[in-house]
């Protein structure tokens, strides 16, 4: 490998923007590889997932699911001797976040070799990063700076202190009543959350819950949340809201319905932080990348995570940032960059294998297209689907499981190119789904890939079942 130290006049050889689960990777990866790396970090060290996102929302999710799932089994359930202890799950979720300290995040830095700085970065010029009075340089910069929520403009809502995601995934305390505004993924598991900790919850969604992904799932979502007590209101959205002197929001929706809450969570949607990012000193108006992340019309800039809007989930990310790493690593040492499609230097799994996990209870675990994604790309497919419940595995499971699965499969290929599976404890089938997309396995060889008796995988074959046999 050439040293890329000689003959370099540049503080650095890559300048990472933003120490979230994306820059470190990008970071890693490129330093593995003999890049002299610096990140740049405004906040914590470990991004939103660590501290106000994946993992503070998923430890307050966690105990609730794990007491459901004992009250559906006799003999676990007459040793349940309470209800959920909200300030334990509160105080677990804290210590998920290390007390929102990034010593340990920093700690690592160090151990990887990667220089940390402290501050807000934007871009001076190419390869020029202005983090407060100083400028660094770099051969290659790295915008990993994540995404920012979307506040609707309802009229009041600003002024109403309204809940971010943050707020929510961060609180002190679980408020009487809470209201939901959006039904992406965001808002379902908080919902869940915040209704098993003990809030009486509305969630206010202007089409079905989940409506990206298969149709069953917004049902069967919108169902559970009602069986817990959710309020759940479709098809609407809020015309106005205010808090009042005693601190009651009310929300104002336009179907002439008035709801009166503690708190208003907004969670519709994210858009990427590069606002302050100096775009305009280097002549950039979008973000749009190549399969290696690098921003089309410059040789040194690099978009990655959230701020490229590819797929905003943590684990698609980090596959982004680890391509990119060692892209941007191959191309400062001059050696080849492997860039055709599943190569070891481009994220081609974005466009069409892209695993998704709704932590919501049932759970919802989807990989690849829709039925409607694939007919909207013109792919001629064939879609089955299962009742999970029929599942002996998922019968032992719990009683009364209820859930579905379906596969689309591309008929020209004989491949599967999309799955979903609803129920309890499904996320961990998905991985099976997303290396049968990746991996195009041929559906007559995927007969031959046996499900053990009696798991919940077993609906792999009954899926396998409802489609035939090929010839
Ligand atoms: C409530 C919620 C729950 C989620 N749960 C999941 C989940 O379960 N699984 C999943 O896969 N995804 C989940 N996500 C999505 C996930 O959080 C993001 O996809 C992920 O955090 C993106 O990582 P990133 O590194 O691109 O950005 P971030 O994690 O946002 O990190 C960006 C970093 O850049 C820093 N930064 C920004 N601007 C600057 C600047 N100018 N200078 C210096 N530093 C800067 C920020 O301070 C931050 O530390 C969730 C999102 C939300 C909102
Ligand atoms: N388990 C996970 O992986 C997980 C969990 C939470 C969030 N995330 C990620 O974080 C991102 C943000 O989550 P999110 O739920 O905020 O976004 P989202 O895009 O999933 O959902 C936003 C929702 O808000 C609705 N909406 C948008 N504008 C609205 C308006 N003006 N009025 C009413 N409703 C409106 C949309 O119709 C949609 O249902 C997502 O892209 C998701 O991938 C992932």
């Amino acid at each position: 490998m050439t040293d890329l130290r000689e003959n370099d006049t540049t503080d650095y050889d890559l300048i990472v923007i933003g120490a979230g689960p994306v820059g470190e990777n990008v970071a890693d990866y490129a330093t593995k590889r003999g890049v002299r790396a610096a990140i740049v970090e405004s906040e914590l060290v470990g991004g939103e997932c660590s501290y106000w996102a994946c993992m503070p929302s998923k430890a307050l999710l966690r105990s609730g699911h794990a007491l459901r799932a004992a009250r559906r089994l006799p003999g676990a359930r007459e040793a349940i001797t309470g209800d959920l202890d909200a300030d334990a799950v509160l105080a677990r979720r804290t210590a998920f976040t290390s007390g929102w300290d990034d010593s340990g995040q920093v700690s690592w830095l160090e151990s990887a070799g990667i220089a940390l700085i402290r501050g807000e970065g934007c871009l001076d010029g190419p390869g020029r990063v202005r983090v407060g009075e100083r400028v660094y340089t770099a051969r290659a910069v790295a915008l990993a700076t994540g995404s920012v929520p979307r506040l609707p403009d309802v009229p009041g809502l600003a002024d109403a202190a309204p809940w971010g995601t943050r707020e929510a995934a961060s609180a002190d305390h679980v408020p009487p009543r809470l209201v939901v505004l959006g039904g992406g993924v965001a808002g379902t598991e908080l919902a869940f959350a915040f209704a098993s900790l003990g809030s009486a919850v509305t969630i206010i969604a202007r089409h079905a819950l989940l409506s990206r992904e298969e149709p069953f799932v917004g049902d069967m979502i919108a169902e559970a949340l009602e069986l817990q007590g959710v309020d759940v209101r479709l098809g609407v959205s809020p015309t106005r809201v205010d808090r009042n002197a005693g601190g009651v929001v009310a929300v104002t929706l336009d179907d002439g319905t008035a709801i009166e809450a503690d708190e208003i969570l907004v969670s519709t949607g994210r858009r990427p932080n590069s606002d302050e990012l100096g775009l305009d000193a280097v002549g950039i108006v979008s973000l749009s990348v190549d399969d290696t992340m690098l921003v089309n019309g410059t040789d040194w800039l690099y978009a990655v995570g959230d701020v490229n809007a590819r797929a905003l989930l943590t684990h698609q990310g980090k596959y982004q940032a680890r391509a990119a790493g060692e892209a941007i690593a191959a191309r400062l040492n001059g050696t080849a960059v492997c860039d055709e499609p599943w190569g070891a230097h481009v994220a081609t799994a974005d466009h069409s294998a892209v695993p998704r996990v709704v932590f919501s209870d049932p759970e919802v675990a989807a990989a690849g297209m829709t039925e409607k994604d694939a007919r909207d790309k013109g792919i001629a497919v064939r879609a089955v689907e299962y009742d999970l419940g029929a599942v002996a595995g998922a019968a032992l499971h719990a009683d009364g499981y209820s859930g579905r699965a379906k596969l689309v499969v591309d008929e020209e290929r004989g491949v599967i190119v999309g799955a979903t599976f609803v129920g309890q404890d499904v996320a961990d089938l998905l991985h099976a789904a997303t290396i049968a997309i990746v991996g195009e396995v041929p559906l007559d060889r995927l007969w031959h890939a046996v499900p053990a008796y009696p798991t919940i995988s077993e609906v792999w074959l009954r899926l396998l079942e409802e489609y035939g046999r090929p010839e």
